[in-house]
Order: C-alpha cells, then sequence, then structure tokens
C-alpha cells in the first residue's frame, strides 16, 4: 500500500471575482521512503496541492473533489481534531515562510520542547534531550536551545524549523521551497541535510521547488505541473534523460546543466492560463510550439508513455521530432511572434 495515494483531487479558491480552480483532477502516490519532486512555474498550484494534505487551505480555499489515502485513511474526511493529531507526528511540512513560524517572545528550545510534549508523553527532560538530538542532526549546537529567534540568523532560524519538522520522526514530509530565502550556498547545505535525515528515517518526501535542477540531485520521482494540472510524471532518471511534455521539454532549456556555460538559457515565452477563466483544451496551448487543432479544443488525458512515465499529451508519440526542435531558439520565438500576434488581434 502507497503511503500517500492523491486520487483525483480538485481544490477551488472563492474569491470576490468569481471561483479560481487551482489544482484540477491531480493524481499520484507515494510509496515509504520515496522522494518527489513537485515543480512548475509560480501559480500552477504546488503549494496549494501540498497545504492541501495538511488540511491548512486558507478559508476560501476547499476540496472540491477527490479523495487523499494516508496510510489507508482519507485525509480529506477526517475531523479537524484528527487532522491536528496527524500533523507534526505523522505528517509535517517546512513551509516557504517558515522563518516567520517562530514565535518572537520564546525561545526556540521552549517551542520545540513544547511541540514535542503535545504530541508525545515525554517527560520534560526526555523532550529536551529529544531536542538537543535534532538540533544536532540539522547542525545546530545545543546552546542554541536557550536563543530567542532574533538572536539566530536567517540559516539557523531555518535549520530550527527544520529540525521541529523533523523532531517526532513523521512519514511524510512536505518541504515547500524550505531554502529560497537563504543565500545559495546554505540552501544547498541545508537541504542536503534534510535528504539525508528523510533517507536516516525512511519517510517520504514531497518538495516543492520551481528550480527542476534540485530535484534531479534529490528525488526520486519527479511531477510537473502546469495551470493546475499534471503535465507529466516519471522517475527523474527517465525525466531528466528523456522527457516528454512539451511544457517539460521547455523547462529542461531553462535548466543551466545542459548548456555551455555562459550560453544564453532559452525561456518559455508567453505566460501560464488564468485559472479564473474556464480552461478549454490543453492548458500549455497558449505557449505550445507543436500545437494542432486537436490540443485548441480537448483536454489531453495523462497516457502512459514508458512504464511509470505518464505525458499529457495529445502528440506524446510525436517527441523524438519535439525533443529536436525544442532546443532550437527559433522554435520559441516563433511562439513568442504567434502569442505578440494574437495579443494584436484581439487589441484590434
Ligand atoms: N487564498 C487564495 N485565494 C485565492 N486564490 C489563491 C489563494 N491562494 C492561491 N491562490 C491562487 O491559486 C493558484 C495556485 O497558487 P499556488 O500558490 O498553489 O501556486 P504555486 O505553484 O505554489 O506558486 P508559487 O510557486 O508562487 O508558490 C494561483 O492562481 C494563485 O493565485
Amino acid at each position: 500500500m502507497a503511503l500517500l495515494d492523491v486520487r483525483n483531487v480538485s481544490i477551488e479558491y472563492t474569491t470576490e471575482d468569481g471561483v479560481l480552480k487551482a489544482v484540477e483532477d491531480v493524481s499520484f502516490s507515494l510509496e515509504v521512503g520515496e522522494s518527489v519532486g513537485l515543480v512548475g512555474e509560480s501559480g500552477c498550484g504546488k503549494t496549494t496541492l501540498a497545504k492541501s494534505v495538511m488540511r491548512l487551505l486558507s478559508k476560501n480555499g476547499r476540496i472540491s473533489e477527490g479523495q487523499m489515502m494516508f496510510k489507508g485513511e482519507d485525509l480529506v474526511t477526517k475531523s479537524e481534531e484528527e487532522i491536528r493529531k496527524l500533523r507534526l507526528k505523522e505528517i509535517a511540512m517546512v513551509a516557504q515562510s517558515a522563518m516567520n513560524a517562530l514565535n518572537p517572545v520564546y525561545t526556540v528550545g521552549d517551542q520545540l520542547i513544547e511541540g514535542i510534549q503535545i504530541h508525545t508523553d515525554m517527560s520534560r527532560e526526555q523532550a529536551r534531550e529529544r531536542a538537543i538530538e535534532v538540533f544536532k542532526m540539522v547542525g545546530l549546537e545545543a546552546k542554541r536551545l536557550k536563543s530567542y529567534p532574533h538572536q539566530m540568523s536567517g540559516g539557523m532560524k531555518q535549520r530550527a524549523i527544520i529540525a521541529m519538522a523533523l523532531t517526532l520522526n513523521p512519514s511524510l514530509i512536505i518541504a515547500d521551497e524550505p531554502t529560497t530565502a537563504l543565500d545559495v550556498v546554505v540552501q544547498d547545505r541545508i537541504l542536503q541535510q534534510v535528504i539525508e535525515i528523510q533517507k536516516k528515517i525512511n519517510s517520504s518526501m514531497i518538495l516543492i521547488t520551481h528550480d527542476i535542477s534540485v530535484v534531479s540531485e534529490t528525488c526520486e520521482t519527479i511531477i510537473v505541473m502546469y495551470g493546475g494540472k499534471v503535465m507529466e510524471k516519471a522517475s527523474t532518471k527517465a525525466f531528466f534523460t528523456k522527457p516528454v511534455h512539451p511544457y517539460s521539454l521547455g523547462l529542461n532549456n531553462a535548466f543551466p546543466s545542459i548548456h555551455e556555460i555562459g550560453e544564453e538559457l532559452i525561456s518559455i515565452p508567453g505566460s501560464p492560463p488564468n485559472l479564473m477563466q474556464k480552461q478549454v483544451g490543453c492548458r500549455f496551448r497558449a505557449r505550445c510550439p507543436f500545437r494542432t487543432e486537436i490540443c485548441m479544443e480537448e483536454q489531453p488525458p495523462l497516457e502512459e508513455v514508458a512504464p511509470n512515465h505518464f505525458s499529457a499529451c495529445h502528440h506524446n508519440k510525436e517527441v523524438e521530432r519535439f525533443r529536436e526542435e525544442s532546443q532550437k531558439r527559433e522554435t520559441w520565438e516563433k511562439v513568442r511572434e504567434r502569442i505578440i500576434e494574437e495579443i494584436r488581434r484581439d487589441v484590434s
């Protein structure tokens, strides 16, 4: 049995301007010890999906369809009380803005020890010992337990937050851009530590990032999202050697290591769809160099193109040609011209 089985989940936000469908019909599963990288441009629904697993969506958000089976039980239908018990102990999240999660008026140690005591029957002394242990795991000295948040650097605070998330050996860690606020060298070091600990305690992990190079180094599986839907899902090995979806091909071009140093990267022209509007056809159609008529009308299903490799494109069979053409700058230049032409036409 998978640890987490997300089945046909849709999530929407009610706003003053109408309903925004942030995630639509997303399915994936996660085995014990597996790490999945969730990637895609800003606004594609990564954080929404992650928060929904913790049932931490903002008040105007709701899971409108689907199931999220965790250890065989549906998280969607659990009561608030049941979910609270699972948080931290079973499912822990290191959020994007985690550094603001520390309470400024208590020492970091007190906050960590209290968190441990709420979820376990450990004495204060036992909880303190566990806190020291996890601090060491993330590279913080025990004396730092006595520090207030303002006495720590950004990197230290983030380590403390990670220590808190990992302290009860959760079965599932959700790391949402856990290191973006930090400088690149510190980012890399902290991320490596998180992965090391995740492997040691055999947790599963969902790592959310817009940087696909991070996923290639740290995750076994990659899920590429676009406009609230899964476009491609594969083992990272297969994805980085043979990506299939045109959006993934575009993302790969923006990935520095496959290019000569100094060469200008090719970005995907245009921007993601407005999720307040009803979506017709493939969501990537506006920016896709290879679209045809069917792409304008029908939403492509997620098809298995090789064992455990899925892509949602009407033209999966033409991938060899797409791979070759997507490497050329003029392929994307034509998309840019097409987009400009369409805007001109709409305006006039
Ligand atoms: N509370 C909210 N109310 C209304 N719309 C929201 C809310 N939170 C997110 N959205 C919208 O839902 C969509 C998905 O947003 P989400 O933050 O999940 O994307 P993301 O891929 O995590 O982006 P980022 O990488 O910038 O965090 C976006 O269109 C966003 O504007």
